[in-house]
């Protein structure tokens, strides 16, 4: 942890900020994180009892998590429920303490929660919000610009900017609780991005919005981290948002990490077949079709192949010579059936075990 050139005296930190630009966005090495959670049996005795007698359970979120990410990344955190990507992305944001590891997030230690570090980063989550219900998104706006101390100028180049990328113009006047879900997640955007953070967490983003704005949302994000250089760091149950914006996935499955590569390399690995997907003037000869590849479907009018992705090339060109074939795709198989694929598999630790 020696890019942390800071001085601890008495609880204070000097320098405030790092003396190198970091050459990581983040760094996370042998995290853990173990939550004591409160047991309590059921009825008055059981409640009595727990007063004078406490008994904790540990939970094991994180076990034994190293990755890294560079500036301007954008990376998908990827995993079941209760895999622990939320406790990660809170460990990043300093708002838990590790209980083993080291983290660094710009070259700052989360957890001691620095002004410069604050100003550093953001963390959306979609399931929460932190704009003022009763009140229109504008005044969280005004308020977090006192919180971060945005010059006055800057301020209104940022809003300017957000306000057009996320057309809030007129939304953000109305209070928030007349909104739409769609249109808080765009304010909540806007009230997490007025700092101009370079390192974004954004724990499930698009959750509950539809498609389009599911798109809008996805586009904006790209788009921030283009004109910024911004780090993202995105978990989402919706994998076309993964597709759309993340070049890398880190995956991790109860606490522990899987993966951690391209998606095209992840879906590769875990599917190595194409399917192509042919219309049809005429039927087609099953015992024909199953020469080329496995057969899905067919039908008069449609059929769906399977073929390895190395005999993808002689597939379709054999298949385009058919005077029956009117029309054909190629296609991956869908990225949630991949990623449930993945998860059935055992892990290293699984295979293993006696
Ligand atoms: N405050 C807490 N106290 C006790 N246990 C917790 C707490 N927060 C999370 N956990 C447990 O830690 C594990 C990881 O939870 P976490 O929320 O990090 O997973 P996740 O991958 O974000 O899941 P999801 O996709 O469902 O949001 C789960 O077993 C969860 O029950």
């Amino acid at each position: 942890m020696g890019r942390v050139s800071q001085i601890q005296v008495a609880g204070f930190c000097y320098p405030p900020v790092p003396l190198m630009a970091p050459a990581q966005s983040v760094v996370v090495k042998g995290l853990s994180k173990v939550y004591q959670v409160h047991e309590r049996g059921a009825g008055l005795t059981a409640s009595l009892r727990s007063l004078f007698h406490r008994r904790y359970r540990a939970v094991q979120a994180v076990q034994d998590l190293s990755f890294s990410i560079a500036p301007g990344e954008r990376v998908g955190f990827l995993g079941p429920n209760g895999a622990g990507k939320t406790t990660t992305l809170k460990v990043l944001s300093g708002l838990l303490h590790p209980t083993e590891g080291e983290v660094l997030v710009s070259g700052f230690v989360p957890q001691r929660r620095q002004v410069e570090f604050l100003k550093q980063i953001t963390l959306v989550m979609g399931q929460k919000q932190q704009l003022l219900w009763d009140l229109p998104p504008v005044e969280t706006f005004a308020l977090n610009r006192a919180i971060y101390d945005i010059e006055e100028r800057t301020f209104k180049q940022t809003l300017d900017e957000l306000t057009t990328l996320l057309d809030i113009g007129t939304i953000a006047q109305k209070p928030t609780r007349q909104l739409s879900l769609g249109e808080r997640m765009k304010c909540e955007l806007a009230a997490a991005l007025l700092h101009r953070p370079q390192v974004l967490f954004l724990d499930e983003p698009t959750i509950g919005l539809d498609v389009s704005m599911q798109l809008t949302v996805r586009e904006f994000i790209h788009s921030y981290n283009e004109r910024h250089g911004a780090t993202v760091i995105l978990t989402s149950h919706y994998m076309d948002d993964v597709a759309a914006l993340c070049p890398r996935v880190i995956v991790i499955d109860h606490g522990r990490l899987r993966y951690d590569g391209s998606l095209p390399d992840l879906v590769r690995s875990v599917n190595p077949h194409k399917q192509i997907a042919l219309r049809t003037s005429a039927p087609l000869d099953r015992a024909a079709l199953e020469r080329v590849g496995a057969v899905v479907a067919l039908d008069a009018a449609r059929a769906v192949l399977q073929v390895p992705r190395a005999a993808l090339h002689e597939a379709v060109a054999h298949l385009l010579g058919r005077p029956e074939v009117t029309d054909l795709t190629v296609e991956d198989p869908p990225l949630e059936e991949v990623m449930r694929a993945f998860f059935a598999r055992p892990t290293a630790e699984q295979e293993a075990a006696p």
